[in-house]
């Protein structure tokens, strides 16, 4: 006990709390700069981080619902027209070879070879995709999750009409709500002052948004394992630290 003591006082456990009460949160045009840094600096493509972020969100997921914890039942995928969209193909794509039966529901697809190759693949994989938004009866009797890949960290309210019945389908319905990045429809810094989604669970990527400080739900992981050291040391982000060969760590 006085060995376990005085190493804690000399703070030699590190278990990565620590660094979780340090680790920033980012303002949108933080989190932009970082993405074009990347892509810049560092030159990542589009492609390898969009596996890596889609790869942790379905790590995440399978973590925190098993099949049995869905009694066996399908996860929908809602996803947008940007990079949080196609993170979502990919977490379809993830979550099927981990076993999970998944639809997506991608109403607004952009017309680029990288959204093209996912959403084959995810057809290649028997991914249904949905022609139509379900109702809320048909997805609470049909699915035991919802992945929110509608938007991500360039989102700008207020949320377009077209995708307003999505938004209310997540707001209103007792089907959990898995969301990447950002709970959306909510402002990158902040929750909406009417009212957003509720998501039960928010995988954050790269390092949290402001918005996620407002978040009360039960799960909050981090993912996208692939922050050069010096950029974290420059953006001085603080990241707590991954344990071993994980892509995602639990902060909640
Ligand atoms: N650097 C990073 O951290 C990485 C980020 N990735 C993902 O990329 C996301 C950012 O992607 P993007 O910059 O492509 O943008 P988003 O996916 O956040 O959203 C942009 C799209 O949403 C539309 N949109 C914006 N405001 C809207 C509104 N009010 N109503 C309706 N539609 C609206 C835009 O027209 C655009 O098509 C991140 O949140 C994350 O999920 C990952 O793919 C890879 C690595
Ligand atoms: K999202």
């Amino acid at each position: 006990m006085h060995l376990f003591l005085s190493q804690l006082k000399r703070g030699l456990f590190k278990t990565g709390v620590r660094n979780i009460t340090k680790m920033k949160y980012l303002p949108q045009d933080v989190a932009i700069n970082i993405d074009v840094e990347l892509f810049n600096e560092y030159k990542y493509s589009v492609d390898q981080l969009m596996e890596l972020a889609g790869l942790s969100c379905a790590t995440a997921i399978a973590k925190t619902y098993s099949l049995e914890k869905l009694n066996n039942r399908s996860v929908l995928v809602c996803c947008g027209p940007g990079n949080n969209g196609g993170d979502g193909l990919v977490c379809a794509r993830h979550l099927k070879l981990f076993g999970y039966n998944c639809d997506v529901f991608y109403p607004k697809r952009t017309d680029k070879p990288l959204y093209h190759n996912l959403t084959h693949q995810c057809v290649a994989f028997k991914i249904n995709f949905l022609d139509k938004l379900p109702s809320k009866t048909d997805v609470e009797n049909s699915y035991g999750l919802i992945v929110d890949a509608l938007f991500g960290f360039s989102f700008k309210p207020p949320i377009r009409d077209d995708f307003v019945p999505i938004i209310d389908l997540l707001r209103t319905t007792i089907t959990p709500v898995a969301s990447i990045d950002i709970p959306s429809g909510w402002n990158v810094e902040g929750e909406p002052k009417e009212g957003g989604i509720r998501p039960e669970m928010l995988i954050s990527l790269t390092a949290p948004k402001l918005c996620a400080k407002n978040f009360s739900g039960k799960y909050h992981f981090l993912g996208g394992r692939f922050i050069p050291p010096e950029l974290e040391k420059k953006y001085g982000l603080d990241l707590p630290k991954y344990q071993g060969t994980e892509c995602v760590i639990s902060l909640k």
